[in-house]
């Protein structure tokens, strides 16, 4: 089924249990840098549980007291705090980073453990997928298999975010989400709870990513595309601002698939090209 059929920008939405789902997802990722995962095994309770937490946890200005130091990754990052590559305009979002190994607010805790490990476990299996279809001339100049890449990894960051309604002193240029590609293997993102997500064609021209009950999207980062020197491409997207009718507070919980940090992509290894992008996004340093 395509969700998206703009001939240039056909983004596959794909069953599991579908046989070819692998090719599908491959083909997906190689036309367009994206795909949607459909009939998944994350329960919606699991999700509007996620929304429910976290929209408590944001609205209660106790959330300042989780901010983290410095170039600490973890932890509660203030509204206007990121921007994109290459951009001095702050994102008019907030967020919270979980990591496995990482504090997450009591309140939180249970649902996000949960939800955290359901989603790695995804990715793990579309990681499988890619490896099971990426061609052997491909494969052979990576440094291990994808699935390996992961193996043990701690780094697979689970963002919540938080887009508030937009405030009356908007500036021009200000974007919830400005132009960017996601630095990591791949993007798993349960669909956001208003629309606003879009990815760019090779021509340049934006196109609404679906956000359909129930809908992963998945996207590849630029480590994918490193690692598989550019075979599967890292699609810059962003995420616009709501009309003035529909100016309503957005939610969306992407998960950021990380290697571990000693594992080499094509010249850097996965730490030293984290660490390069951190600094260039305005974290670290
Ligand atoms: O909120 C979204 O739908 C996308 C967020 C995103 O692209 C990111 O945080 O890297
Ligand atoms: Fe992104």
């Amino acid at each position: 089924m395509k969700v998206s059929s703009m001939a240039a920008f056909e983004v596959l939405a794909i069953s599991p249990d579908d046989p070819n789902a692998p090719e599908l997802f491959s083909k997906s990722l190689r036309g367009t840098g994206f795909a949607v995962i459909k009939d998944h095994d994350i329960d919606m309770v699991e999700i509007s549980d996620m929304y429910d937490v976290w929209s408590k946890y944001f609205a209660d200005e106790a959330k300042h007291d989780d901010a983290t130091p410095g170039s600490d990754p973890a932890g509660y990052f203030g509204y206007k705090s990121e921007n994109a590559k290459g951009r001095t305009q702050k994102d008019l979002k907030e967020f919270f980073h979980v990591y496995q190994s990482r504090d997450v607010p009591p309140d939180c805790e249970a649902v996000t453990r949960k939800f955290h490990a359901s989603l790695i476990g995804l990715g793990e299996t579309l990681l499988g997928w890619l490896d099971q279809v990426t061609p052997p001339e491909v494969a052979s100049k990576l440094s291990m298999p994808f699935t390996r890449m992961v193996e043990g990894s701690q780094d697979h960051l689970l963002r919540v975010l938080h887009y508030p309604p937009l405030p009356d002193d908007v500036e021009p240029g200000e974007v919830r989400a400005a132009a960017h590609g996601d630095i990591n293997l791949i993007t798993l993102l349960v669909t956001g709870s208003e629309p606003g997500l879009q990815a760019q064609d090779v021509n340049g021209d934006w196109h609404d990513i679906p956000c359909g009950t129930g809908y992963i999207n998945v996207n590849a980062g630029d480590m994918l595309a490193q690692a598989s020197h550019g075979y599967y491409p890292s699609t810059v997207h962003r995420v616009i601002n709501p009309p003035k009718q529909e100016n309503r507070a957005r939610y969306s919980l992407p998960l950021f698939m990380h290697p571990r940090p000693d594992v080499r992509l094509a010249t850097q290894t996965a730490g030293e090209f984290l660490q390069q992008r951190l600094k260039e996004i305005g974290h670290a340093g």
